[in-house]
This record gives structure tokens, C-alpha cells and sequence, in this order.
């Protein structure tokens, strides 16, 4: 579903998903049911990005009672999937489960807590680690993270992503589970090329730039740091 006054913007409204993610926001919810809620959400995204976003063929088929016609998902081999460590580790998991032979890259992308925000609202990000596959036009580029708070993660990946590419990507996705509005709108606005799909746009951020209501630390609550 588009989301107002935004061309490019996306809400997932499967029921499912919305079910998943209110399990995740729970408090109750501990590490293992979070974690595994992530990789539920994850597939269920991917079911959604290609329902609404991949085109389909026809294609002759033998049953073993007769020629038919099926239909085929297009592009499924052309999936480059980039994990944005540590957090969505487990939304990728689920992620994979639509695209099985999806070429995948990780990055690894932290804030800078103790910086804190500017007055801008954006953190420090600081890039550890980088493996990325060839990137294509032909390529559907999915940029996977479950919180996209002020948008800082997101526009430094996607900088380095894009930086990297081979060929710029003519399909590009950035997925999140829960968004800031401010962070959406960044990323909007630095990125107006990328289609920006979430389950859930929050109220605000606060003081820290945690997503309220949000779920808390998604990684902490996924691997169980504090
Ligand atoms: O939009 P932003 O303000 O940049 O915040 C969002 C980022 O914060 C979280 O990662 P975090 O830095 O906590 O790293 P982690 O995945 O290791 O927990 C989250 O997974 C995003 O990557
Ligand atoms: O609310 C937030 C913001 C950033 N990262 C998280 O894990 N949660
Ligand atoms: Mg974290």
C-alpha cells in the first residue's frame, strides 16, 4: 500500500506480518521468540516484495498427465540480498527463504552511541566490515534491516552499496520491519530512486534516537547483549 505523499514509499499490510511484528514489539517476547519472529517477518516480506514488485511468465509444462501452462516468477536468480550486521541477521534468514539463490552481502554498520545525535538527528556510522556481491542493473537489490530509526545505518549503506556497484541497480529495496518517520524521510530524500518498504511507520524518535514504540534494541534483543 503507497504511502501518502510518498511515490515510493510502501507499507507491507499483509495481516501476518502485522501480527508477527506486534509479537516482536512485546516485551515479553524473549530472545528465541524474537528472534525467530524476525526470521517469520522476513519471509513473509520477501512473499510480499515479490507479489507486489516481481513480474511473473508463462511457461509450458509436462505433468505426468499432460502439457500445461504454469507461471513462473522472473528474476528470481537476479536477487542480490545485503544484510546490514548485526540486526538483521535473522530477518535475512527469513528473507532467504523467498529468495533462495539470492546473491547476498553483508556490511557491517553500527551508530556511534556514545557520539550520540547531532542536531541534525543523524549518528556517526562506522563501517567495519564489507563483502558485497556484483551488482547489475538487472539485479532486484533488497537492503535489509529491521529498524531504520534516523536513517543514518541506512544512507551510509547505502552510499557504500551503491558506491560498489558495478552497475547501478534499477530495482532497489530497502526493507524494515519498523521505521521513525524522520528516517523514511531521509532516506526518501537522499535516495529517491530506492523503494523504501516497512511494516510499521512509528510515532517519533526519542532523546536517543530509539523508535517509540518501536521493539527496543533489535539486535540486543536478538542475540541477547545489553
Ligand atoms: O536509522 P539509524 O538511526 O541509523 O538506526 C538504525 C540502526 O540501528 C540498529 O543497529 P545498531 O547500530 O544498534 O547495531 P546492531 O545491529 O549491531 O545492534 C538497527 O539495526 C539499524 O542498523
Ligand atoms: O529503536 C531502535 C533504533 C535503532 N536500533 C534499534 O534496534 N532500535
Ligand atoms: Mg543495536
Amino acid at each position: 500500500m503507497p504511502i501518502e505523499d510518498r511515490d515510493n514509499a510502501y507499507l507491507i499490510t499483509h495481516a501476518l506480518a502485522k501480527d508477527t511484528l506486534s509479537r516482536l514489539r512485546d516485551i515479553e517476547t524473549e530472545q528465541v521468540a524474537f528472534r525467530k519472529g524476525l526470521v517469520k517477518l522476513g519471509r513473509i516480506c520477501g512473499y510480499e516484495i515479490i507479489d507486489g514488485a516481481m513480474e511473473t511468465e508463462y511457461v509450458s509444462i509436462e505433468t505426468p498427465l499432460q502439457e500445461t501452462t504454469g507461471e513462473r516468477v522472473k528474476g528470481l536468480d537476479d536477487v542480490v540480498i545485503i544484510n546490514v550486521l548485526r540486526a538483521a541477521t535473522p530477518f535475512v534468514e527469513g528473507l532467504l527463504k523467498a529468495f533462495p539463490r539470492a546473491k547476498q552481502g553483508v556490511i557491517s554498520a553500527g551508530r556511534d552511541e556514545e557520539a550520540g545525535m547531532n542536531d541534525a538527528g543523524e549518528f556517526p556510522i562506522t563501517i567495519d566490515y564489507v563483502k558485497l556481491p556484483e551488482i547489475r542493473a538487472k539485479d532486484t537489490v533488497i537492503v535489509a534491516d529491521p529498524m531504520l530509526a534516523t536513517g543514518s545505518t541506512m544512507c551510509a549503506v547505502l552510499d557504500h552499496v551503491l558506491a560498489n556497484a558495478v552497475e547501478q541497480p534499477t530495482d532497489l529495496f530497502v526493507l524494515s520491519a519498523v521505521s521513525a518517520p524522520d528516517g523514511l524521510l531521509r532516506v526518501d530524500e537522499e535516495y529517491p530512486n530506492a523503494d523504501l518498504l516497512t511494516v510499521a511507520i512509528d510515532d517519533y524518535l526519542d532523546d536517543d534516537g530509539y523508535i517509540v514504540p518501536g521493539l527496543g534494541d533489535a539486535g540486543d534483543r536478538a542475540f541477547r547483549t545489553t
